[in-house]
């Protein structure tokens, strides 16, 4: 599947392109930007998955997280996706803020009418990846992709890695939430896109429910971090000591790594302040 470039801009020595293309799995035209560190110039780099939160498009962090800087320098290219699909005219899809547009929380939806495209869990783990990586063969390195994001996308980076041990080189979070069955957003959103009867499938999407079947053998190793200041948190929607507990009581915890960082909030500010330390994180994983 190919891409139309919209426009290529300048950054940290690398490309930023904004892209679009026809998406089979949400059924409509999807946007998103790629940036190309200076280092895909010359041959293929591997690829951090920035998942953005509830109401985003793929250029809210382009603009203002500030994750090519470190990128630039590392050689590692970023993926910045829409959060869902845009335009299909499903009834009450632009109803509210935290449902529907904006708002896709990286599931496959079961009931109707969002079953006809609101699948962003397949366009992230699947289509896209391999549309990206048949498109830019010479620049991206399909073995080598780690995962990242916020709020909604943190949970969504969790799950996706959670569910696919081994499948993505490393995982972090800003603010993630982190165990959506028991917070309002969360318990939205399923209600929505599942249903309420099969509490099975909430789960299955629940990074905290989904820790506790991470295979022992293997090690778990991520990197979250959650402001004191962010009121998303403070109102219970964030919930990441859940997560932790059930980490530690699956005895994985050893290398989950939950910081609180003073005093920050949920905007772009903390993603920004932070950008290079996740980035950093993320390529000792890729080897960048
Ligand atoms: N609009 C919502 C808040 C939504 C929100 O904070 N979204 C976060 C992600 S969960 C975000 O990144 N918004 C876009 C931005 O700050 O650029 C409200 O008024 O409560």
């Amino acid at each position: 599947m190919s891409f139309t470039t919209n426009a290529t801009i300048a950054s940290f020595g690398g490309k930023l392109l904004k892209l679009s293309h026809e998406a089979k799995s949400t059924n409509c035209t999807m946007g998103l930007n790629l940036y190309l560190p200076p280092q895909a110039e010359k041959g293929k780099v591997p690829v951090l998955f920035y998942l953005s939160g509830l109401t985003c498009t793929g250029d809210n962090c382009a603009e203002k997280g500030f994750f090519q800087h470190k990128a630039s320098e590392k050689g590692i290219a970023v993926v910045y996706p829409d959060t869902s699909p845009r335009g299909l005219n499903v009834e009450g899809e632009d109803e509210s803020y935290d449902f529907g547009t904006g708002a896709g929380f990286y599931v496959d939806a079961t009931r109707e009418p969002w079953n006809k495209g609101y699948n962003m869990y397949s366009y992230i783990t699947s289509e896209l990846p391999s549309a990206l990586f048949d498109a830019f063969s010479d620049k991206l390195d399909a073995d080598r992709v780690s995962l990242t994001g916020h709020s909604m996308g943190g949970h969504g980076a969790l799950t996706i890695f959670l569910r696919n041990p081994g499948k993505y080189k490393s995982c972090s979070a800003f603010a993630p939430i982190a165990n959506p069955i028991n917070a309002p957003w969360g318990q939205k959103a399923f209600k929505g896109y599942f249903g309420e009867e099969d509490k099975g499938k909430w789960k299955e999407h629940d990074a905290t429910e989904l820790v506790k079947k991470w295979p022992k053998e293997q090690t778990l190793d991520l990197l979250i971090d959650v402001g004191t200041g962010d009121n998303f948190y403070k109102q219970g929607q964030l919930l990441p000591e859940n997560f932790v507990d059930a980490a530690k009581e699956a005895g994985v915890a050893d290398k989950v790594k939950l910081r609180f960082q003073p005093d920050y909030d949920h905007s772009y500010y903390f993603m920004a302040s932070f950008a290079d330390e996740h980035v950093e994180y993320a390529a000792k994983f890729l080897e960048a």
